[in-house]
């Protein structure tokens, strides 16, 4: 008998080599797997490279996972450990989510050096942040702040808080607790104020369709309900990402064997929302996404969507 051997493809940032070790523990400990039979590779991703423009401009699908499903297709991987919410919601032939580990808290953090929280910020503060989404949830509540664009990784953000370029921004919780800077965080700014994207917090594992092998020892480690809920926004994010280039947010929760799912899309300023909720049996996840993001382009305003003349 061979002995398993499983090779992670993973992204080099702290928080992605952070995703890739829990990976190697879980994948080590659910199998009792010897020391090394779990190995991890960097791979290095156009979203690492690119780093003086927004990603927003730089384009494209898949910035930070394109590389590693290629390392997949071509065997110098078996499973490629992702931020779920950085994945195409179309993935490549030939992969398939092989499964998805226990959502972390999928809130976002507020962090400032001098203020308690969102509202303490003074009229006209500066906000840095390189999210569309966080960016127009901001304006929505706050109009008054401006606000500026701040790349790179989490330490490099915070860096930049430290000398000054904005007097907060805004962070996954996910991200913080799994990189063990909790500490760093001031205060999580509640849902209403600031509804998530799409799948984060949550890691996904992609595998090649028809590796048995490695699907196997990946379903073991699954998380059932973070799965469905994920399958809802990501059902969303994919029935609207053609019509809206506007910013997009979706999160769904599983509580007493109900779904509840709200999803969101806003003008890029802030000024327009249009939210909308369904609620339901959790295994009927892709129906409630798909509903709430066709209620979405039947009713929002236009200047919330684009269409094409066809
Ligand atoms: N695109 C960067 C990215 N991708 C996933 C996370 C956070 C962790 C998560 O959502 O699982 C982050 C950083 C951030 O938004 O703070």
């Amino acid at each position: 008998m061979q002995a398993t051997r499983i090779r992670i493809g993973t992204r080099g940032s702290p928080l992605a080599l952070a995703q890739a070790h829990e990976v190697q523990a879980r994948l080590t400990a659910a199998h009792g797997l010897p020391e090394g039979a779990v190995t991890i590779h960097v791979i290095k991703t156009t979203g690492d490279r690119v780093l003086d423009r927004p990603l927003s401009e730089v384009g494209g699908k898949g910035l930070f996972t394109k590389e590693i499903e290629e390392a997949l297709l071509s065997n110098e991987v078996d499973v490629g450990v992702h931020s779920m919410k950085d994945m195409q919601t179309v993935l490549p032939d030939g992969l398939i989510i092989g499964g998805v580990l226990p959502r972390e808290d999928p809130r976002d953090a507020f962090i400032s050096l001098r203020h308690a929280d969102l509202s303490a910020l003074p009229v006209n503060a500066i906000v840095g942040t390189s999210s569309l989404r966080r960016k127009a949830q901001v304006l929505n509540v706050r109009p008054d702040l401006r606000v500026v664009e701040f790349r790179g990784n989490v330490q490099t953000r915070l860096r930049k808080l430290e000398e000054g370029k904005a007097e907060a921004t805004f962070l996954a919780v996910a991200g913080l607790k799994r990189l063990g800077m909790e500490d760093r965080i001031t205060a999580p700014v509640s849902m209403d104020v600031m509804l998530p994207a799409v799948a984060q917090a949550a890691i996904g594992l992609e595998v090649r369709e028809g590796d048995e092998a490695t699907a196997a020892l990946i379903a073991a480690l699954n998380d059932p309900m973070t799965a469905l809920a994920v399958t809802a926004e990501r059902t969303f994010l994919a029935r609207l990402e053609g019509s809206c280039r506007t910013p997009i947010a979706g999160h769904a929760v599983i509580a007493d064997g109900t779904m509840v799912f709200r999803g969101q899309i806003l003008t890029p300023d802030g000024q327009q929302v249009y939210d909308v909720s369904r609620t339901g049996a959790p295994e009927e996840a892709s129906k409630l996404g798909l509903a709430a993001a066709d209620e979405i382009l039947a009713e929002a305003d236009p200047a919330l969507l684009i269409r094409s003349s066809a």
